[in-house]
């Protein structure tokens, strides 16, 4: 499914309305019908509540105003509290106001008829609170009267429906402008937008509904929307086929640089992650002792082992070697960044010859020297989390967190795929960005990172291109640990490899 920006939607309204005869009035009428018939579905029967809706000054108070006049189709109890300006209203906001008001809808201009004190003790008595506040057309910190509205809802409803996002939140960036709603269900239309997908906006939706309200599909699935969400289907049609009369070799050859002689154990996640994902050889290089480990947990692991410590200029020629028999490499997890392993890696990384993906330490030896980039020949996939993409473009921590504007302007830049880890994972290439929305917090765990990263090299070495390898292995990941039965948090990373196959299973 698409994802647009409040500007793409304003577009999507405009072409609706010149290239589908679909006008504003429409979609608007829609839009609140759809607020309504998603309540009915969570509460069966509307006639039993009683409602407030909270109607701001722009579209997003029209749809309010709509929702409002469904509403007293069901039940008398509809108060609605408008906090606007009724000349100020747009054309199809104002025709809505006049058509409440026409079926005795019981409109309270907030200041003229009701205070917030009013609206407080409404508010606690009320079942359920819509809020129409502000939608997408919010610009800067939320003000006024309406920031104080959004404090009561906050403090007093008991069941707050958002229709469209939740008042307060950037569109565009899931970000709190000042304050927002912390909504218990919020209904959107046609496409979900960045904030319904992005925390803190993802956490305030509350449970996200994507109501149709008649926008066209070629609109919806235009081209020009290049982001999108990972679905199971998605997912399902990209995982490699399997043959019966197939053998090892039909299914890749991965080679794994990972591991030191302090982290052996992400040389092994990532070995074995990418086994589990289907690969048929993997080939570890790596520094003692993770050798010995690896083989003693999974003996279907070959292992070299460069006889020191940490990896150094002079084992680029083995690892060279071992690369040009291997259909992809992963580099990076447990390798540590001193001058040596920096210097090998760039080495390697500027004569390897198949495709690549670079994790963990790898990433913070390329921060230090970003011209390694330039000299990669190879389709590469980089995996930080946000501390490592912050130093890999020099800004700050808070703002690289969920910034897909940064992801796709790092990927154009450097022609490679960067998949950026947080609750809500972004992957971008140079034309296309995906968001990815499995997993929990189980996944906060060290050593979590290096099995993602083995499964992408895993799916990269059995044939998939770096943007399919990346969103195969992210989806699963997180769908692996949805699978986890116990607490969230009490999971270990060897468990989670042990999940794999079952979120394999189930797309
Ligand atoms: N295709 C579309 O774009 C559709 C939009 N619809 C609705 O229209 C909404 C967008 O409507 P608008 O563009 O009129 O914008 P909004 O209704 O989101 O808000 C704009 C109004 O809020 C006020 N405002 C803006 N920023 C504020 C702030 N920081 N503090 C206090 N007040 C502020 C402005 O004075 C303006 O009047 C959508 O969210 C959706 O609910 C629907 O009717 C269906 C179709
Ligand atoms: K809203």
């Amino acid at each position: 499914m698409k994802i647009v920006t409040s500007q793409q939607m304003k577009e999507i309204d405009r072409l609706a309305a010149e290239q589908f005869f679909i006008p504003s009035s429409i979609l608007m009428e829609r839009a609140g019908l759809s607020v309504v018939l998603s309540i009915e579905q969570v509460f069966k029967n509307l006639s039993d509540l009683s409602f407030l809706v909270l109607c701001g000054p722009g579209n997003n108070g029209g749809d309010g105003f709509v929702a409002a006049r469904d509403l007293l189709d069901y039940t008398d109890y509809v108060t609605i509290v408008f906090a606007g300006d009724e000349k100020k209203l747009s054309v199809e906001a104002g025709e809505n106001f006049k058509r409440l008001k026409s079926v005795g809808g019981d409109i309270r201009v907030l200041g003229v008829d009701v205070t917030l004190d009013d609206v407080a003790d409404i508010m606690k008595k009320c079942d359920i609170v819509i809020d129409a506040l502000l939608g997408i057309g919010i610009k800067g910190e939320v003000r006024g009267q309406i920031a104080e509205l959004i404090k009561l809802i906050n403090l007093y409803s008991n069941y707050v429906v958002s229709i469209d996002i939740p008042s307060g939140l950037d569109s565009d960036t899931g970000k709190i402008l000042g304050i927002a709603v912390k909504a218990d269900l919020t209904v959107t239309f046609g496409l979900p937008k960045p904030c319904h997908l992005l925390y803190p906006g993802r956490e305030l939706c509350g449970q996200l509904k994507v109501a149709s309200i008649g926008i066209p599909r070629v609109l919806r699935e235009s081209k020009q929307f290049t982001r999108q969400i990972i679905t199971k289907q998605l997912v399902s049609r990209l995982i490699p086929e399997r043959f019966p009369d197939s053998h090892k070799g039909s299914y890749g050859k991965l080679l794994v640089i990972a591991g030191s002689a302090e982290y052996p154990g992400a040389a092994v996640l990532t070995s074995l992650s990418a086994l589990r994902v289907g690969c048929g050889y993997v080939h570890l290089l790596t520094c003692s002792p993770a050798n010995e480990v690896a083989i003693q947990r999974e003996p279907g692991l070959v292992a070299t082992v460069v006889d020191k410590k940490h990896f150094c200029e002079q084992d680029v020629a083995i690892a060279l070697e071992l690369s040009n028999n291997a259909d992809a490499v992963v580099i990076g997890p447990g390798i540590t960044c001193n001058d040596g392993v920096r210097k090998f890696l760039s080495e390697f990384l500027e004569n390897l010859k198949v495709p690549v993906v670079i994790d963990a330490d790898g990433l913070n030896c390329l921060a230090r020297d970003l011209n390694i980039l330039e000299k990669i020949q190879v389709p590469a996939v980089l995996t930080p989390h946000p501390a490592e993409f912050a130093r890999l473009t020099g800004e700050d921590l808070s703002d690289v967190k969920y910034n897909y504007l940064l992801t796709e302007e790092f990927s154009k830049k450097y022609n490679l795929v960067v998949v950026l880890k947080s609750a809500t994972t972004i992957i971008s290439t140079p034309n296309e960005t995906f968001f990815n929305l499995t997993g929990n917090t189980s996944l906060s765990k060290a050593g979590s990172g290096d099995i993602l990263a083995g499964m992408i090299g895993g799916f990269a070495a059995q044939g998939l291109n770096q943007k399919d390898a990346s969103i195969c292995s992210v989806y699963l990941h997180g769908l692996a640990s949805e699978h986890y039965r116990h607490r969230e948090g009490s999971m270990l990373v060897s468990e989670l490899l042990d999940l794999i196959p079952v979120a394999m299973e189930e797309v």
